[in-house]
């Protein structure tokens, strides 16, 4: 199970102000497990892993049996909250060189709907042109603009190639039960469909069909991942004491280290398959608790990749600064550092060491020399890249974020702030419905 140490904040921050969070913190797990926080109507995620049940978990596997048999490649369609979380999972447990191996035992799996690229969307249409592909299209809304553009694409790609019939086998949606678009869409043309509950934010979603049908498809365990995530649910509840809960102790010292300065959170990892996870935790920190002026900034590295280019700023930049550290405990596979009889390169000190002690070193000396610079740390430790830690590292940050947000005071599941681009977008597009709005902005070009 992963744990989380703290010890490495207590030079900047004092033991006895984060142990004082422990009433402001059971205020909050109340407010969460009452429906009486900011925001109550978006609560479907807390006891979410614990109620999903195991008719769920067949049905989304049948589904994704068909696509993996259908299909040489799926591309999930998603945005944010219907993107991150299927990416991060898939990424994590994925072999790094999985795209250029011969024999798959799944489809490959691609993303769109992520952005607006012209050269993004030609290059997949291209790609996908010989191939037997399907579509995961995921939107809570149904009617987001980067998701829906790349649909229309791969819906009318998927029908001219392989004809309406199997489209309509191989195109799932991920929607919304009523409202949207995407809704409309799946209704008519008769496809499958999964529902994203009302009640569970797109950020907070991955434990739904978003992220369990696209990680199924990829062939990973999602019975395991949902278990890991239910472990979790129990480590961190409403009645593990204040001192044994992760969830409760990250919550707090955030907090504590905001007050006392540390505007910038950086998620930092020692393993690349993680860069999706550190994308994934951006967005359910930052649209979580970024509003009404407030909010600690959610950064993230890779290490030691980025210690070559933001190690200097992380060392001697200004100290508004704290670092989170996700660290693997055991590598998957082994390999050893070989020796060299000549030894040119000078590394015969390390022959014989596995390559990740190396890393460990790194992670360690990291470590040491950032809080010698000013640098508060924190580590989280997950056993190993399997589905159940996966599934436990995602519901840890999300209940951690729903009683850092309760912490900060701010209304933890809503996003206004995203509309304003959209709503520029939309009028300087000229979309329906838009017309005042266009004339408003045009006039200010
Ligand atoms: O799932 P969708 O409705 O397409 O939304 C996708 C994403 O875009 C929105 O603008 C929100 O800021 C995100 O919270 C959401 O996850």
């Amino acid at each position: 199970m992963i744990s989380l140490n703290i010890e490495k904040t207590f030079g900047f921050i004092s033991k006895e102000n984060v142990a004082a969070y422990e009433a402001k913190v059971k205020e909050a797990q109340d407010a969460l497990e009452n429906g009486t926080c900011k925001g109550n109507d978006f609560l479907g995620w807390l006891h979410l892993p614990s109620s999903i049940t195991k008719e769920h978990l067949e049905d989304l596997k049948a589904t994704a049996q068909i696509l993996r048999e259908n299909c040489e490649v799926v591309i999930v369609a998603g945005i944010g909250g219907s993107y991150l979380g299927a990416r991060a999972v898939i990424e994590a447990l994925s072999n790094s060189f999985i795209w250029l191996q011969e024999k798959k035992n799944a489809p490959t799996i691609l993303f769109a709907g992520h952005n607006i690229g012209e050269d993004y969307l030609y290059e997949l249409t291209e790609y996908l042109k010989d191939k037997k592909f399907g579509v995961i299209n995921i939107s809570k809304s149904g009617t987001t603009t980067e998701t829906a553009l790349a649909f229309r694409l791969l819906k009318k790609q998927c029908e001219d190639q392989r004809g309406k019939e199997m489209a309509k086998k191989v195109i799932v949606a991920v929607t919304d039960a009523k409202k949207g678009a995407a809704r409309t869409t799946a209704d008519k043309e008769g496809y499958k469909s999964f529902i994203i509950p009302d009640n569970v934010g797109g950020r907070f979603s991955v434990l739904t069909p978003v992220g369990l049908l696209p990680i199924a498809v990829a062939g990973f365990d999602i019975d395991k991942l949902v278990a890991g995530a239910v472990e979790m649910e129990k480590a961190c509840g409403a009645d593990v004491p204040f001192e044994q809960n992760p969830a409760a102790l990250y919550a707090a010292t955030r907090n504590e280290l905001y007050k006392n300065g540390k505007k910038i959170e950086i998620l930092v990892n020692f393993n690349p398959k993680l860069h999706y996870v550190n994308e994934w935790w951006k967005q359910l920190y930052g649209e979580s608790e970024g509003k009404e002026g407030k909010g600690i900034f959610p950064a993230a590295v890779d290490f030691s990749t980025d210690l070559h280019s933001m190690g200097q700023w992380i060392q001697e930049g200004e100290r508004t600064i704290y670092e989170t550290v996700i660290s693997v405990e055991q590598p998957t596979h082994k390999l050893e550092v070989p020796s060299d009889a000549e030894n040119l390169d000078g590394l015969n000190f390390l022959a014989g060491k596995r390559v990740d002690e190396v890393n460990k070193m790194a992670e360690l000396g990291t470590q040491l020399a950032h809080v010698d610079g000013g640098v508060p740390n924190m580590r989280i430790s997950v056993p190993t890249l399997n589905e159940k830690c996966i599934g436990g590292l995602l519901y840890f940050f999300e209940k951690a974020c729903g009683i850092s947000g309760y912490l900060l005071g701010v209304n933890t599941f809503n996003q206004p702030g995203v509309e304003a681009y959209k709503k520029n977008m939309f009028a300087l597009l000229n979309k329906p419905g838009y017309e005042e709005e266009s004339k408003a902005i045009r006039a200010r070009l």
